[in-house]
């Protein structure tokens, strides 16, 4: 199929984004270009403009039909206060939220008497480390999981039009119930940015010498400590509990690591023979291999191990086109590629990843074209 005539969409219009940020603004975008007539709206004047701007839907007008699916891309500490304004002003309307968390939402809207057959909250594992619809992208949804909440007072028509948004956008619907969810996302998600921010925040002090050494390691780990801290602090607030839990084993894990790290530097203490010492620091490590090997590749399925080969990219415009035409050229296909500049030299690295079976062909192939490999 041809990426500029998107697949027929099962969502009808006018669709309804409240809340234009990067979210808000991303499924207005995805459905625009699938045709369906998205209306925008946003307290903020300026993101409202832009999303408008950047083709995510139009502003409202006084004759418009009435909306057929609402979708609340607030922050979550609104949401649920926007899910039953939306309800009460759209009698007809499905209404969705794409809160990162979820639990909290169906309890307020419930304390509050809000109409849940109409209300189906939502989560799509898709986000950036930016905010706002300047960041909008019509395919971030393209391929990853998206939440679908069954309240168990959802209507069949409900839950029909929240998966088929999902799978409208390229998104894989996944059925939970809320507290599952939430356990869940303070795990794979709320986990990671605390561990990312805090130790993106041991760097502030660090001298520039040591910065001066930063590998792709560095940049893996704290990639998502460059998010928004207002939005990141209403997630955490929202989820305090099921985070709150996972921090207190990650303390258990960091102070055995610590007392084995002291004992093992006690004055005259060789490591070999502190016991018990190297054990912990082995087994900490090892325990994170078979974490990792557990994560599925970035589109679900199953994990898959690719074999990497690293190749010198000389910094000059057009040499990195040149090398993937040389990748291409060796009949290899590239599974993935990430690009590292070595800090002081005018050169990059291109790390390609590729079936493990097939390395050692791109490596011949390559080297015979004239390239240099990193060992
Ligand atoms: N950023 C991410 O990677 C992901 C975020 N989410 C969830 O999506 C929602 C939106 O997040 P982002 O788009 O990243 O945030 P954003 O900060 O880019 O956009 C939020 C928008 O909501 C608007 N807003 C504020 N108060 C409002 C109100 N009372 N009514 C309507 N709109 C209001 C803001 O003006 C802003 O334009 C959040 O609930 C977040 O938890 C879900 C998945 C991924
Ligand atoms: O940037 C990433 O890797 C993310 O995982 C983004 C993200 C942020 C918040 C969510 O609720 C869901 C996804």
């Amino acid at each position: 199929m041809s990426l500029d005539a998107p697949a027929p969409v099962a969502t009808r219009g006018p669709v309804r984004v409240v809340g234009t940020g990067l979210l808000g603004a991303s499924v207005g975008l995805a459905l625009s270009t699938r045709g369906v007539d998205v209306v925008l709206s946003d307290p903020s004047r300026t993101a409202l403009a832009l999303a408008r701007d950047v083709g995510a839907g139009r502003l409202p007008a006084d004759d418009d039909a009435p909306v057929t699916l609402v979708v609340v891309a607030a922050p979550p500490d609104v949401t649920a206060d926007v899910v039953a304004a939306e309800l009460r002003a759209h009698p007809h309307a499905i209404v969705t939220d794409l809160a990162s968390v979820k639990g909290y939402v169906l309890a307020d809207l419930r304390a509050a008497g809000a109409d849940l057959t109409r209300y189906v909250g939502s989560h799509p594992m898709a986000g950036r480390e930016r905010s706002g619809p300047a960041a909008a992208l019509p395919d971030l949804f393209v391929g990853r999981p998206w939440v679908v909440i069954d309240s168990g007072e959802s209507s069949a028509a409900a839950l029909l039009a929240v998966r088929a948004l999902a799978t409208d956008l390229g998104a894989v619907p996944r059925a939970m119930d809320p507290a599952e969810h939430d356990d869940a996302v303070a795990v794979v998600s709320h986990l990671p940015q605390v561990a990312a921010s805090l130790v993106a925040a041991r760097l502030r002090d660090a001298p520039n010498a040591a910065l001066d050494l930063s590998g792709q390691g560095l940049r893996d780990v704290t990639r998502i400590a460059a998010s928004d801290a207002g939005l990141w602090t209403s997630i955490l607030a929202a989820n305090a509990a099921s985070v709150g839990a996972v921090l207190v084993e990650l303390r258990a894990d960091l102070d055995r690591v610590i007392d084995a790290l002291a004992s093992a530097a006690a004055p005259g203490a060789a490591p070999e023979t502190v016991p018990g010492a190297l054990g912990v620091l082995a087994r900490s490590i090892a325990q994170g291999n078979a974490g990792v090997a557990r994560i599925p590749g970035k589109h679900g399925g199953t994990p898959r191990v690719y074999a990497v080969v690293t190749v010198l990219v000389p910094d000059v415009p057009g040499e990195l086109a040149r090398l993937l035409t040389d990748v291409g050229a060796a009949g290899v296909n590239l599974e993935d590629l990430q690009l590292e500049h070595s800090s002081g030299r005018p050169v990059g690295m291109a790390a390609i990843s590729v079936l493990p079976g097939r390395a050692e062909h791109l490596e011949r192939e390559l080297t015979a074209r004239g390239w240099r490999l990193a060992s």
